[in-house]
This record gives structure tokens, C-alpha cells and sequence, in this order.
């Protein structure tokens, strides 16, 4: 069941938002009360979100609707001024990977489903920054409200500044979920029974537990990420506290858009095929050209490519890919196809993040089966690792990423993830080095 948690049954909403000069991003999140979340998108506003005014949980198979629910709930009510749309209220939050995630370690106060309702949310827009104060339930007074945006403007301009950007903390022990063997034995079934007509995708992935040699910065690690990885989407969850546990804070800059709604135009992407980055621009291009040439990884792409348009199909008048192209990211290349759809009647964005997760670039094909053999082979628990992250506004709009190059960490603990899309002609030592690539954006914020 979703549970909406406020101090009282009654949901009324009081939101009020304010032009601000604000400090750095860095500066905020430093100073943010938890639980502290951050969003930030190509062409889309950077969010922090600071304590929770509501937070919405939920588990199981139905989880999705029941945040839906809740989030239509919460947003029935709402005495809302917001000054311009990108300071508007929202909830941040997403999804485990699997339906009937376990919550093992490291994912212990990352239940099915996670939103929160931040009770301040610093937003800021190529036209400045703007200050939000969210109120639910008894607090919910707009003179209250109107006080404490008084109160938190105040603040927030006398915060200092956040100085230089600390360099990454350092990596003084490692341990991986899976030995070089097991991998390859892993990889070589997969591929079994792919031949045997079992199976015709899977992505297996593996887990890198990391000890920092000092305790991280989760804003510098962000700001790092942001100007290495423009064009990513950046996230950051953090749940409350667990009793006695140091505080988890799950972050990444993913290249993976699931899904964004505005009106009845959805964006979405497929990314799949992987290759490296070449030493000079000739390089870069000669191995960007024998992506887009390769058999195998174009196979491996239009499995999925072909999968989201056929998802996107029962919800849209009209669905748009173009060929497929290659992203260019600081440490890995992909085919990618950018796809497009007009839906015919309002949808939920929930609704159609319920229809794509996961997409065949992080579960594979058929899906059910897919997931079974991830379940099977992993011996570590995905958590939120390639699950839907993103905010949901009242009109049910939103953007949803995949969460990929991703790590939760916790006091001078990080566990990294990362996976490679196994198809009929896939070699484990190649798949291996692809797995060791991708941790490559997280690890070179994190060594030394
Ligand atoms: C699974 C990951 O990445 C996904 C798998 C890819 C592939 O197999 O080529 C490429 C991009 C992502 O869709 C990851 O980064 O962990």
C-alpha cells in the first residue's frame, strides 16, 4: 500500500515561491536539512529539495499506481503560487529496480517506491534562482507559509559561499561482487541460452563496493559530475537516516532518459552499444563509425529501440525515431536513438514509466524472463540501480531517468553499479572490460 506520511490525514497543499539570490547549487545543498534530493536535466531546471513536507512510499507490483494515487492526492488541494513554472511544486523521488526489491544491503531505507515533498526547493533557471516553501497538512497556513518563505530567503542569502570544489576523496579498498570466473560463467549461460531460443537479451550487471579514504562530498561529487557530464541527468536520494547507520545517499549522472511529459509530447531514449573514447578526435570518430557499423551492438540497440516504440504505441497518435546516432559522453560512446511520441488521450507520466521500466537496456528480452535470469545470476541486490528516477509535478507531468552510472554511498562506504546488455554473440572478457568502463564515471570523481 502507498502510505502518504504527513502529521495528518488531511493533505491540503500551500506552496509559495519567491525570485531569490541564491548562492551556488553546492552552497545550498551543503547547508539542506535532510532529506536532501537534487535534480538536474538537459534544457530543465537544477532542483534541490530540502526536507519533506509529504513523503510518498510504496512496494509491490501496484507501486506505481499507488504513487500515482497519492501524488493526485497531495496535488488535489493545492493553494499554489509558483511565479514561474520551473519553481513550481514537485515530487522527486523513484522506484526500486525489481517489483519485489529486498532491501539489502546497501539499500536499506530505499523501499519499492520513494517520493518526497520537499518543504524548501531551490530552483534555478538560466533566468536566475527562485525559492519554493511547500507546506502540507496542519502546517499548511499560508500566513505560516508566507513567514517562512520570509524566513528561508533570509537564510539562504546569508549562506556562505561554498568555496573551492574538493577534489574526490580517494579509494583506499575495493571489493566486487563478482570474481572474473563467475562472471564468465554467467555471461556463457546467458549466451546458451540465447542460442537454445530461451532467452534474446539480458543485461547482467555487478556491484563495486569502494572504502573512500576520506568521507565524501556529495555537492562537489555532483558539481564534478555536472561539468564532466553536461549532457546527463544528475540525481541525487536521500532517504531519512536508518537508526545508528550513517546517512545513504544515492547519486549519479546518467545518460538514460526513460521518459519526460509536457502535454501529450513524451520523450524518451533508446541507449544501447557501448564502445570507448578514442585518444584524439580521428580516433574518437573511427570508433564511433565501427559502432554504428557493428553488428552485434546494433542488435543489441534495436531490440530496445524497437521495444519502446512498441510500448509507446498503445498510449500515442503518432511515435518519431530518427536513425539511430552516436552519444558522446567523457568516458563512453553509445548508438542512440531519440524517440518521440504524441499521446492520444492525458496520460500519467507514471503511467508510462510503468509501461517502459525496464526498458531492454537495463532488463532484457522477453522481460519477464529477463528479469528472472537477472534475479538468478546477480548475487547482489540492484536497489534502485537502473530504476526510474524523477520528479512528478500536479499536472502529472514529469522526467524520469534511468538510474545508471549510479553509486549509493554511505559515510566512507560507495558501492558502484554497472551492466552490459549479453546477446547471441556476446564475449565475457569484452562484456567484463564494458562493465569496468562504465564504472569509470563514478570512480574517477571518487580516486585520487
Ligand atoms: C546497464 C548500463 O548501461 C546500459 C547498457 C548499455 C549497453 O549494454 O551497451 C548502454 C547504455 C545503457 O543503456 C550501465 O551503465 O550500467
Amino acid at each position: 500500500m502507498a502510505s502518504l506520511r504527513t502529521d495528518e490525514a488531511e493533505t491540503h497543499l500551500v506552496s509559495r515561491s519567491v525570485r531569490v539570490s541564491a548562492p551556488s547549487f553546492r552552497a545550498v545543498l551543503d547547508a539542506a536539512e535532510a532529506p536532501r534530493t537534487v535534480w538536474s536535466a538537459p534544457d530543465e531546471a537544477t532542483v534541490v529539495g530540502e526536507g519533506a513536507a509529504a513523503t510518498v512510499t510504496a512496494d509491490g507490483p501496484n507501486r506505481f499506481d499507488r504513487v500515482r494515487e497519492a501524488a493526485e492526492e497531495l496535488f488535489s488541494s493545492g493553494d499554489v503560487h509558483a511565479g514561474t513554472e520551473a519553481a513550481r511544486p514537485r515530487l522527486f523521488g523513484g522506484f526500486a529496480f525489481h517489483a519485489d526489491s529486498a532491501g539489502g544491503p546497501p539499500w536499506e531505507e530505499f523501499p519499492g517506491a520513494r517520493f518526497v515533498f520537499p518543504r524548501v526547493q531551490v530552483t534555478y533557471t538560466d533566468d536566475g534562482a527562485w525559492l519554493t516553501v511547500n507546506a502540507v497538512g496542519p502546517d499548511a497556513d499560508v500566513g505560516a507559509v508566507e513567514k517562512r518563505l520570509d524566513r528561508e530567503r533570509e537564510r539562504i542569502a546569508s549562506l556562505p559561499d561554498a568555496g573551492p570544489v574538493a577534489g574526490p576523496p580517494g579509494v583506499v579498498g575495493r571489493r566486487r561482487t563478482t570474481a572474473r570466473d563467475d562472471w564468465n560463467a554467467s555471461v556463457e549461460a546467458a549466451v546458451d541460452r540465447i542460442r537454445a531460443g530461451d532467452l534474446v537479451k539480458v543485461v547482467l550487471a555487478q556491484a563495486l563496493e569502494v572504502d573512500l579514504e576520506t568521507p565524501l562530498s556529495v555537492p562537489d561529487v555532483l558539481e564534478r559530475l555536472g561539468d564532466a557530464y553536461p549532457e546527463c541527468y544528475r540525481f541525487l536520494v536521500e532517504p531519512n537516516p536508518g537508526a545508528d547507520r550513517p546517512q545513504a545517499s544515492f547519486f549519479g549522472a546518467t545518460p538514460e532518459r526513460l521518459v519526460s511529459l509536457r502535454g501529450r509530447t513524451v520523450e524518451t531514449d533508446a541507449l544501447a552499444g557501448t564502445t570507448g573514447r578514442g585518444e584524439t578526435p580521428a580516433e574518437d570518430e573511427w570508433l564511433a563509425q565501427e559502432l554504428l557499423n557493428d553488428e552485434k551492438n546494433v542488435h543489441e540497440h534495436e531490440l530496445v529501440a524497437q521495444t519502446v516504440r512498441e510500448q509507446l504505441a498503445p498510449f500515442a497518435s503518432s511515435v518519431n525515431a530518427p536513425d539511430r546516432r552516436v552519444k558522446r559522453l567523457a568516458t563512453v560512446q553509445h548508438l542512440w536513438t531519440p524517440v518521440t511520441a504524441t499521446l492520444s488521450t492525458n496520460e500519467h507520466v507514471l503511467s508510462l514509466v510503468e509501461a517502459l521500466h525496464p526498458t531492454p537496456a537495463v532488463g532484457g528480452l522477453p522481460p519477464e524472463k529477463a528479469l528472472e535470469t537477472i534475479r538468478d545470476t546477480e548475487p547482489f541486490d540492484r536497489g534502485w540501480y537502473a530504476s526510474p528516477v524523477g520528479w512528478i509535478d500536479a499536472a502529472g507531468y514529469g522526467t524520469f531517468a534511468v538510474a545508471l552510472r549510479s553509486a549509493v554511498a554511505r559515510g566512507d562506504v560507495a558501492t558502484l553499479f554497472a551492466g552490459v546488455g549479453v546477446v547471441e554473440d556476446s564475449d565475457p572478457d569484452r562484456e567484463w572490460d564494458e562493465v569496468q568502463l562504465k564504472y569509470r564515471a563514478l570512480l574517477d570523481e571518487l580516486e585520487r
